[in-house]
């Protein structure tokens, strides 16, 4: 069980967490999106203890998480910036994962070595940057940690390894079921394998639901300007754009869009479409203000 209250982390000046509140209960395959910059990687860090929480808290199976044995040796983060000691090899970094991690799986990191073609022998500083986060994965994958972080998993993969990459996270998870937090920009792929979505911006939690509440969070409707002006003067409007003459679209929150109750015709000339996972991160988290067109027109 994961939880955190309020949970505020400041660098200097700089506010990455601000007052971010959810709780992941049982096993969840749980996206966390947001924009750069948004705090997913602070959060992420502050679950494996490695950082103090300014103010609020960051809790793990009941604990504080901050430098706790017990916290350590349950959660495990796979980050691009980790630091390996110089000229370790894939083995000997194995090793020290199958000591720390009390479950360590040495024949499924072994068979998951074989099959991305990675050789135990090598030094991790002289992999490429995708055979560098495959071998991340595996070991992260392999410790079978109740919690498991995973930022930014796919850096640097090729299209093919990262397909397999999705399906070997899906696979595993449904092996050994557990808290598995997947910090992403890839959303059209991670799709196809979360459970759950936790859209964190300004440093708070906008939204945390099951994948298919929030792939119906907002909706597109389509009609003439006539249907559509009035439902746009009493809702909140991501998108507005007209397609010619004859036919307007604004994107709106569905449940809003629902409690409006229109009747009979209104109704009728209304066309409602679906929006994809990445045009709804980017119609809630965009920014506010001129856009790009403007920054050339000048
Ligand atoms: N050690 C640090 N010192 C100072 N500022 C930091 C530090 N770590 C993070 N920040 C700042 O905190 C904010 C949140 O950063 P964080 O890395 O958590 O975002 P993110 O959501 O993971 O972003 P991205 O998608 O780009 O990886 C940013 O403004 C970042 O510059």
């Amino acid at each position: 069980m994961i939880r955190c209250e309020e949970l505020t982390k400041d660098f200097g000046g700089t506010r990455a967490l601000n007052g971010c509140s959810f709780q992941i209960e049982g096993p969840s395959l749980t996206g966390v999106i947001g924009v750069n910059g948004a705090g997913k990687t602070t959060l992420f860090k502050t679950l494996a203890g490695f950082l103090r929480p300014s103010s609020g808290g960051a809790f793990v199976l009941g604990e504080p998480a901050f430098q706790n044995i017990n916290v350590a040796q349950n959660v495990v983060l796979n980050e691009g910036r980790m630091t390996f000691y110089a000229n370790a090899t894939l083995q000997e970094l194995m090793h020290s994962y199958s000591r720390f991690y009390l479950n360590f799986d040495e024949k499924l990191a072994k068979g998951l070595l074989d099959y991305f073609q990675l050789d135990e022998k090598r030094q991790y500083s002289h992999l490429s940057k995708g055979m560098a986060s495959t071998f991340r994965l595996i070991i992260t994958l392999a410790a079978r940690a109740p919690i498991t972080l995973l930022d930014e998993p796919a850096t640097g993969m090729d299209p093919t390894v990262r397909k397999d990459l999705y399906e070997v996270i899906l696979k595993d998870y449904i092996k050994v079921p557990r808290i598995i937090l997947i910090a992403s920009h890839y959303l059209g792929e991670m799709e196809q394998i979360l459970e759950n979505m936790l859209l964190i911006h300004g440093g708070k939690v906008m939204l945390h639901s099951a994948l298919e509440d929030f792939q119906t969070f907002l909706v597109a409707l389509q009609g003439s300007p006539q249907a559509i002006r009035p439902i746009e003067e009493k809702l909140q409007v991501y998108e507005g754009k007209d397609f010619g003459p004859g036919i307007r679209q604004i994107v709106v929150k569905r449940e809003a869009f629902q409690q409006l109750q229109l009747q009979g015709e209104d109704v009728e000339v209304l066309k409602i479409a679906g929006i994809s996972l990445e045009d709804s991160f980017i119609y809630l988290t965009q920014r506010k203000g001129g856009g790009i067109d403007e920054l050339y027109h000048s």
